[in-house]
Protein backbone atom coordinates (compact mmCIF):
# COMPACT_ATOMS: atom_id res chain seq x y z
CA UNK A 1 0.00 0.00 0.00
CA UNK A 2 1.19 3.50 -0.23
CA UNK A 3 2.84 5.03 2.62
CA UNK A 4 0.70 7.32 4.51
CA UNK A 5 2.28 10.32 6.43
CA UNK A 6 1.20 10.67 10.50
CA UNK A 7 3.35 13.24 11.79
CA UNK A 8 1.43 13.89 15.13
CA UNK A 9 -0.17 11.41 17.53
CA UNK A 10 -2.27 11.76 20.36
CA UNK A 11 -2.41 8.58 23.05
CA UNK A 12 -5.16 8.86 25.21
CA UNK A 13 -4.35 6.61 28.06
CA UNK A 14 -1.94 4.87 29.89
CA UNK A 15 -0.28 3.12 26.91
CA UNK A 16 3.35 0.75 27.51
CA UNK A 17 5.77 3.53 27.49
CA UNK A 18 7.47 1.29 24.46
CA UNK A 19 4.70 2.82 22.29
CA UNK A 20 5.87 6.24 22.29
CA UNK A 21 9.52 5.65 21.78
CA UNK A 22 8.99 3.49 18.87
CA UNK A 23 6.92 6.16 17.16
CA UNK A 24 9.04 8.67 18.35
CA UNK A 25 12.45 6.67 16.87
CA UNK A 26 10.22 6.74 13.68
CA UNK A 27 10.02 10.07 13.26
CA UNK A 28 6.15 10.97 14.68
CA UNK A 29 5.94 13.59 17.33
CA UNK A 30 3.45 12.04 20.75
CA UNK A 31 1.60 13.81 23.16
CA UNK A 32 0.07 12.11 26.05
CA UNK A 33 -3.23 12.89 27.44
CA UNK A 34 -4.68 10.87 30.26
CA UNK A 35 -8.89 11.43 31.28
CA UNK A 36 -9.74 13.83 28.87
CA UNK A 37 -13.59 14.46 28.76
CA UNK A 38 -15.52 13.91 25.33
CA UNK A 39 -15.42 17.54 24.94
CA UNK A 40 -11.40 17.98 25.61
CA UNK A 41 -11.11 14.95 23.46
CA UNK A 42 -13.45 16.90 20.70
CA UNK A 43 -11.41 20.11 21.41
CA UNK A 44 -8.01 18.42 21.43
CA UNK A 45 -8.32 16.00 18.58
CA UNK A 46 -8.56 18.19 15.44
CA UNK A 47 -4.52 18.37 16.45
CA UNK A 48 -3.32 15.07 15.34
CA UNK A 49 -3.62 12.54 12.19
CA UNK A 50 -3.22 9.33 14.71
CA UNK A 51 -4.60 8.28 17.92
CA UNK A 52 -4.09 5.94 20.35
CA UNK A 53 -6.33 4.41 22.86
CA UNK A 54 -7.63 1.45 24.86
CA UNK A 55 -11.01 0.57 26.23
CA UNK A 56 -12.01 3.74 28.24
CA UNK A 57 -11.83 6.24 25.19
CA UNK A 58 -15.08 6.77 23.93
CA UNK A 59 -14.26 7.41 19.92
CA UNK A 60 -17.75 8.55 18.81
CA UNK A 61 -19.09 9.71 15.92
CA UNK A 62 -19.05 13.62 17.30
CA UNK A 63 -15.45 12.71 17.95
CA UNK A 64 -14.13 11.57 14.77
CA UNK A 65 -16.49 14.47 12.93
CA UNK A 66 -14.24 17.05 15.15
CA UNK A 67 -11.22 15.35 13.98
CA UNK A 68 -10.26 17.02 10.55
CA UNK A 69 -6.97 15.19 9.70
CA UNK A 70 -7.40 12.11 11.53
CA UNK A 71 -5.92 9.03 9.29
CA UNK A 72 -5.84 6.43 12.30
CA UNK A 73 -7.51 5.37 15.15
CA UNK A 74 -4.93 2.26 17.01
CA UNK A 75 -6.18 0.13 19.35
CA UNK A 76 -3.89 -1.27 21.97
CA UNK A 77 -5.93 -3.65 22.43
CA UNK A 78 -8.33 -6.30 21.52
CA UNK A 79 -11.95 -4.94 21.76
CA UNK A 80 -13.12 -2.03 19.34
CA UNK A 81 -16.61 -1.24 20.48
CA UNK A 82 -15.13 2.22 21.96
CA UNK A 83 -14.55 2.70 18.36
CA UNK A 84 -17.16 4.04 16.18
CA UNK A 85 -16.10 2.13 13.31
CA UNK A 86 -18.70 2.91 10.88
CA UNK A 87 -18.09 6.68 11.16
CA UNK A 88 -14.17 6.29 11.02
CA UNK A 89 -14.95 3.92 7.51
CA UNK A 90 -16.73 6.68 6.08
CA UNK A 91 -14.17 9.41 6.94
CA UNK A 92 -11.57 6.68 5.77
CA UNK A 93 -9.77 6.38 8.92
CA UNK A 94 -7.92 3.41 9.52
CA UNK A 95 -9.06 1.66 12.40
CA UNK A 96 -5.97 -0.92 14.15
CA UNK A 97 -6.01 -3.18 16.93
CA UNK A 98 -3.68 -5.67 19.04
CA UNK A 99 -5.79 -8.86 18.93
CA UNK A 100 -3.30 -11.38 20.42
CA UNK A 101 -0.92 -9.43 22.72
CA UNK A 102 -3.38 -9.96 25.63
CA UNK A 103 -5.07 -13.63 25.27
CA UNK A 104 -2.84 -15.19 27.46
CA UNK A 105 -3.73 -12.08 29.80
CA UNK A 106 -7.29 -12.20 29.66
CA UNK A 107 -7.22 -15.85 29.70
CA UNK A 108 -5.69 -16.16 33.10
CA UNK A 109 -7.56 -13.44 34.45
CA UNK A 110 -10.71 -15.59 33.50
CA UNK A 111 -9.36 -18.90 35.12
CA UNK A 112 -8.46 -16.87 38.44
CA UNK A 113 -12.27 -15.97 38.51
CA UNK A 114 -13.47 -19.62 37.59
CA UNK A 115 -11.49 -20.85 40.23
CA UNK A 116 -12.60 -18.30 42.67
CA UNK A 117 -15.76 -18.42 42.11
CA UNK A 118 -15.38 -22.21 43.58
CA UNK A 119 -13.19 -21.41 46.62
CA UNK A 120 -15.03 -18.29 47.85
CA UNK A 121 -11.19 -16.72 48.01
CA UNK A 122 -12.02 -12.77 47.49
CA UNK A 123 -15.04 -12.78 50.31
CA UNK A 124 -12.59 -15.07 52.38
CA UNK A 125 -9.82 -12.78 52.20
CA UNK A 126 -11.91 -9.95 53.10
CA UNK A 127 -13.74 -12.22 56.56
CA UNK A 128 -10.03 -12.95 57.44
CA UNK A 129 -9.33 -9.37 57.29
CA UNK A 130 -12.42 -8.24 58.91
CA UNK A 131 -10.61 -10.69 62.19
CA UNK A 132 -12.73 -13.52 61.32
CA UNK A 133 -11.55 -17.61 61.38
CA UNK A 134 -14.79 -18.60 59.39
CA UNK A 135 -14.52 -22.45 57.82
CA UNK A 136 -17.73 -23.75 57.32
CA UNK A 137 -19.36 -20.33 55.64
CA UNK A 138 -16.33 -20.92 52.45
CA UNK A 139 -17.34 -24.45 51.84
CA UNK A 140 -16.62 -24.65 48.52
CA UNK A 141 -16.86 -27.43 45.33
CA UNK A 142 -14.08 -28.60 43.22
CA UNK A 143 -13.30 -27.46 39.96
CA UNK A 144 -12.46 -31.51 38.77
CA UNK A 145 -15.44 -32.82 36.71
CA UNK A 146 -17.45 -30.15 36.31
CA UNK A 147 -18.90 -28.87 33.21
CA UNK A 148 -17.85 -25.82 31.27
CA UNK A 149 -18.94 -23.79 28.84
CA UNK A 150 -17.31 -21.29 26.76
CA UNK A 151 -19.45 -18.76 24.17
CA UNK A 152 -16.83 -17.48 21.74
CA UNK A 153 -14.24 -19.93 20.67
CA UNK A 154 -11.68 -17.71 19.78
CA UNK A 155 -8.06 -16.69 21.08
CA UNK A 156 -8.91 -16.48 24.60
CA UNK A 157 -12.10 -19.06 24.91
CA UNK A 158 -8.96 -21.56 23.43
CA UNK A 159 -6.79 -20.35 26.03
CA UNK A 160 -9.21 -21.09 28.71
CA UNK A 161 -9.97 -24.12 27.95
CA UNK A 162 -6.86 -25.82 27.98
CA UNK A 163 -6.10 -24.03 31.08
CA UNK A 164 -9.53 -25.46 32.78
CA UNK A 165 -8.95 -28.97 31.33
CA UNK A 166 -5.89 -29.06 33.34
CA UNK A 167 -8.07 -29.04 36.26
CA UNK A 168 -10.27 -32.07 35.07
CA UNK A 169 -12.99 -29.80 33.61
CA UNK A 170 -15.30 -31.06 31.14
CA UNK A 171 -15.31 -28.13 28.18
CA UNK A 172 -18.32 -27.55 25.92
CA UNK A 173 -18.90 -24.70 23.62
CA UNK A 174 -20.59 -22.64 20.98
CA UNK A 175 -19.17 -20.63 18.44
CA UNK A 176 -20.90 -19.40 14.78
CA UNK A 177 -17.68 -19.36 12.80
CA UNK A 178 -15.05 -21.89 14.55
CA UNK A 179 -15.42 -25.21 13.03
CA UNK A 180 -16.55 -27.75 15.71
CA UNK A 181 -13.55 -30.19 14.08
CA UNK A 182 -11.02 -27.28 15.18
CA UNK A 183 -12.46 -27.15 18.61
CA UNK A 184 -12.54 -31.01 18.74
CA UNK A 185 -8.77 -31.01 18.49
CA UNK A 186 -8.81 -28.26 21.76
CA UNK A 187 -10.71 -30.84 23.64
CA UNK A 188 -14.08 -28.76 23.13
CA UNK A 189 -17.41 -30.28 21.85
CA UNK A 190 -19.53 -27.76 20.33
CA UNK A 191 -23.09 -27.75 20.48
CA UNK A 192 -26.09 -24.64 20.21
CA UNK A 193 -27.02 -22.71 22.85
CA UNK A 194 -29.96 -24.57 23.91
CA UNK A 195 -28.20 -27.49 24.74
CA UNK A 196 -25.41 -25.55 26.18
CA UNK A 197 -27.64 -23.68 29.12
CA UNK A 198 -28.16 -26.50 30.91
CA UNK A 199 -25.52 -28.51 31.19
CA UNK A 200 -23.26 -26.31 32.35
CA UNK A 201 -22.30 -25.68 36.12
CA UNK A 202 -20.00 -22.70 34.85
CA UNK A 203 -20.50 -20.43 32.04
CA UNK A 204 -17.93 -18.12 30.75
CA UNK A 205 -18.72 -15.46 27.97
CA UNK A 206 -15.44 -14.79 25.06
CA UNK A 207 -17.52 -12.74 22.47
CA UNK A 208 -16.90 -9.44 21.04
CA UNK A 209 -19.72 -7.17 22.15
CA UNK A 210 -22.15 -6.49 19.22
CA UNK A 211 -25.78 -6.62 18.68
CA UNK A 212 -25.84 -10.25 18.39
CA UNK A 213 -23.75 -10.76 21.39
CA UNK A 214 -25.25 -8.33 23.46
CA UNK A 215 -27.50 -9.60 26.45
CA UNK A 216 -26.51 -13.65 25.16
CA UNK A 217 -27.20 -14.61 28.87
CA UNK A 218 -30.44 -12.98 29.31
CA UNK A 219 -33.48 -14.08 31.95
CA UNK A 220 -34.94 -16.41 29.57
CA UNK A 221 -31.18 -18.18 28.61
CA UNK A 222 -30.76 -18.10 32.86
CA UNK A 223 -34.16 -19.73 33.20
CA UNK A 224 -32.54 -23.05 31.01
CA UNK A 225 -29.28 -23.25 33.17
CA UNK A 226 -29.03 -25.24 35.97
CA UNK A 227 -29.95 -24.37 39.42
CA UNK A 228 -26.99 -22.47 40.95
CA UNK A 229 -24.65 -22.02 37.97
CA UNK A 230 -21.64 -19.82 38.34
CA UNK A 231 -21.01 -17.01 35.58
CA UNK A 232 -17.54 -15.02 34.48
CA UNK A 233 -17.67 -12.19 32.33
CA UNK A 234 -14.12 -11.22 31.39
CA UNK A 235 -15.13 -10.19 28.04
CA UNK A 236 -17.59 -6.86 27.39
CA UNK A 237 -20.09 -5.67 29.82
CA UNK A 238 -23.83 -6.19 28.46
CA UNK A 239 -22.87 -9.76 26.82
CA UNK A 240 -24.58 -10.70 30.20
CA UNK A 241 -27.85 -8.61 30.77
CA UNK A 242 -26.49 -6.81 34.14
CA UNK A 243 -29.87 -6.48 35.42
CA UNK A 244 -30.81 -10.17 34.72
CA UNK A 245 -27.66 -11.65 36.12
CA UNK A 246 -28.76 -9.84 39.66
CA UNK A 247 -32.74 -11.41 39.12
CA UNK A 248 -30.46 -14.76 38.92
CA UNK A 249 -27.87 -14.13 41.55
CA UNK A 250 -31.37 -13.55 43.91
CA UNK A 251 -33.56 -16.17 43.17
CA UNK A 252 -29.91 -17.91 43.65
CA UNK A 253 -30.75 -19.68 40.05
CA UNK A 254 -27.24 -18.29 39.22
CA UNK A 255 -25.06 -19.75 42.57
CA UNK A 256 -21.66 -16.57 41.36
CA UNK A 257 -20.35 -14.22 39.04
CA UNK A 258 -17.37 -13.09 38.37
CA UNK A 259 -17.43 -9.63 36.63
CA UNK A 260 -14.20 -8.08 34.77
CA UNK A 261 -16.32 -5.68 32.54
CA UNK A 262 -19.44 -3.91 33.31
CA UNK A 263 -21.73 -1.44 30.84
CA UNK A 264 -21.05 1.10 32.23
CA UNK A 265 -17.16 1.26 33.85
CA UNK A 266 -16.88 3.11 36.72
CA UNK A 267 -20.54 0.69 37.03
CA UNK A 268 -23.25 2.44 38.26
CA UNK A 269 -24.98 -1.04 39.59
CA UNK A 270 -23.91 -0.96 42.95
CA UNK A 271 -26.39 -3.08 43.41
CA UNK A 272 -24.92 -5.86 41.05
CA UNK A 273 -20.87 -4.83 42.61
CA UNK A 274 -22.18 -5.53 46.28
CA UNK A 275 -24.12 -8.71 46.01
CA UNK A 276 -22.39 -11.36 48.19
CA UNK A 277 -22.02 -14.11 45.35
CA UNK A 278 -20.30 -11.32 42.74
CA UNK A 279 -16.42 -10.91 42.85
CA UNK A 280 -15.06 -8.34 40.79
CA UNK A 281 -12.66 -6.88 38.92
CA UNK A 282 -11.82 -3.31 37.48
CA UNK A 283 -11.43 -4.29 34.22
CA UNK A 284 -8.29 -5.70 34.42
CA UNK A 285 -8.00 -8.77 31.94
CA UNK A 286 -5.34 -6.96 29.74
CA UNK A 287 -3.94 -5.38 32.86
CA UNK A 288 -0.58 -7.22 33.32
CA UNK A 289 2.97 -6.09 32.53
CA UNK A 290 3.79 -8.57 29.75
CA UNK A 291 0.37 -7.74 27.84
CA UNK A 292 0.71 -3.84 27.98
CA UNK A 293 4.00 -4.50 26.48
CA UNK A 294 2.82 -6.46 23.71
CA UNK A 295 0.38 -4.02 22.70
CA UNK A 296 2.31 -0.66 23.00
CA UNK A 297 4.71 -2.41 20.72
CA UNK A 298 2.61 -4.19 18.05
CA UNK A 299 -0.04 -0.84 18.00
CA UNK A 300 3.13 1.41 17.45
CA UNK A 301 5.15 -0.77 14.85
CA UNK A 302 2.10 -1.15 12.74
CA UNK A 303 1.30 2.60 12.88
CA UNK A 304 5.25 2.68 11.39
CA UNK A 305 4.09 -0.03 9.15
CA UNK A 306 1.87 1.82 7.63
CA UNK A 307 4.05 5.04 7.39
CA UNK A 308 5.84 3.02 5.85
CA UNK A 309 3.53 1.56 3.40
CA UNK A 310 4.65 -1.26 4.47
CA UNK A 311 1.59 -3.47 5.59
CA UNK A 312 -2.17 -3.21 7.53
CA UNK A 313 -1.84 -5.83 9.81
CA UNK A 314 -4.83 -5.82 12.13
CA UNK A 315 -7.16 -3.06 10.07
CA UNK A 316 -10.44 -2.83 10.70
CA UNK A 317 -11.59 -2.16 7.90
CA UNK A 318 -15.18 -1.97 7.60
CA UNK A 319 -17.89 -2.41 9.70
CA UNK A 320 -19.22 -5.12 8.17
CA UNK A 321 -16.11 -7.04 8.74
CA UNK A 322 -17.16 -6.53 12.55
CA UNK A 323 -19.79 -8.61 12.58
CA UNK A 324 -17.46 -11.58 12.66
CA UNK A 325 -14.48 -11.08 14.27
CA UNK A 326 -13.12 -13.85 12.48
CA UNK A 327 -12.86 -11.53 9.46
CA UNK A 328 -11.64 -8.35 11.56
CA UNK A 329 -8.11 -8.38 10.51
CA UNK A 330 -6.90 -7.36 7.00
CA UNK A 331 -3.16 -8.37 5.98
CA UNK A 332 -1.94 -6.52 2.99
CA UNK A 333 1.29 -6.62 2.24
N1 LIG B 1 -11.30 -8.04 30.01
C1 LIG B 1 -10.33 -7.64 29.21
O1 LIG B 1 -9.46 -6.87 29.59
C2 LIG B 1 -10.28 -8.15 27.81
C3 LIG B 1 -11.44 -8.38 27.12
N2 LIG B 1 -11.39 -8.81 25.83
C4 LIG B 1 -12.67 -9.07 25.16
O2 LIG B 1 -12.69 -10.43 24.77
C5 LIG B 1 -13.27 -10.52 23.49
C6 LIG B 1 -12.80 -11.78 22.80
O3 LIG B 1 -11.43 -11.69 22.51
P1 LIG B 1 -10.70 -12.75 21.56
O4 LIG B 1 -10.91 -14.12 22.07
O5 LIG B 1 -9.31 -12.27 21.38
O6 LIG B 1 -11.52 -12.54 20.23
P2 LIG B 1 -11.67 -13.57 19.01
O7 LIG B 1 -12.14 -12.73 17.88
O8 LIG B 1 -10.44 -14.38 18.84
O9 LIG B 1 -12.83 -14.55 19.51
C7 LIG B 1 -14.16 -14.16 19.61
C8 LIG B 1 -15.00 -15.34 19.18
O10 LIG B 1 -16.38 -15.02 19.43
C9 LIG B 1 -17.11 -15.67 18.40
N3 LIG B 1 -18.48 -15.18 18.34
C10 LIG B 1 -18.96 -14.11 17.64
N4 LIG B 1 -20.29 -14.03 17.83
C11 LIG B 1 -20.65 -15.03 18.66
C12 LIG B 1 -21.87 -15.47 19.20
N5 LIG B 1 -23.03 -14.84 18.93
N6 LIG B 1 -21.87 -16.56 20.01
C13 LIG B 1 -20.72 -17.20 20.29
N7 LIG B 1 -19.53 -16.86 19.78
C14 LIG B 1 -19.49 -15.77 18.98
C15 LIG B 1 -16.30 -15.43 17.15
O11 LIG B 1 -16.65 -16.33 16.12
C16 LIG B 1 -14.88 -15.66 17.68
O12 LIG B 1 -14.46 -16.99 17.49
C17 LIG B 1 -12.83 -9.21 22.80
O13 LIG B 1 -13.70 -8.86 21.75
C18 LIG B 1 -12.85 -8.21 23.91
O14 LIG B 1 -14.10 -7.56 23.97
C19 LIG B 1 -10.20 -9.06 25.18
C20 LIG B 1 -9.03 -8.84 25.84
C21 LIG B 1 -8.96 -8.33 27.19
O1 LIG C 1 -8.26 -5.54 24.79
C1 LIG C 1 -9.42 -5.50 25.23
O2 LIG C 1 -10.43 -5.79 24.55
C2 LIG C 1 -9.65 -5.10 26.60
O3 LIG C 1 -10.75 -5.15 27.09
C3 LIG C 1 -8.53 -4.54 27.38
O4 LIG C 1 -8.90 -3.23 27.67
P1 LIG C 1 -7.80 -2.19 28.20
O5 LIG C 1 -6.80 -2.05 27.11
O6 LIG C 1 -7.20 -2.80 29.44
O7 LIG C 1 -8.56 -0.95 28.49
Amino acid sequence: MAPISIKRILISESVDPCCKKILQENGIQVTEKQNMSKDDLIAEIKDYDGLVVRSATKVTADVINAAGNLKIIGRAGTGVDNVDVDAATIKGIIVMNTPSGNTISAAELTCTLLMSLSRHVPQAAMSMKAGNWDRKKFMGAEMYGKILGIVGLGRIGKEVASRMQSFGMKTIGYDPITPPEVTATWGVEQMSLEQLWPKCDYITVHTPLMPSTAGLLNDTSFAKCKKGVKVVNCARGGIIDEDALLRALESRQCGGAGLDVFVEEPPKNRALVNHPNVISCPHLGASTKEAQARCGQDIALQIVDMVMGKSLVGAVSSSLLLQSSKFRFTHEV
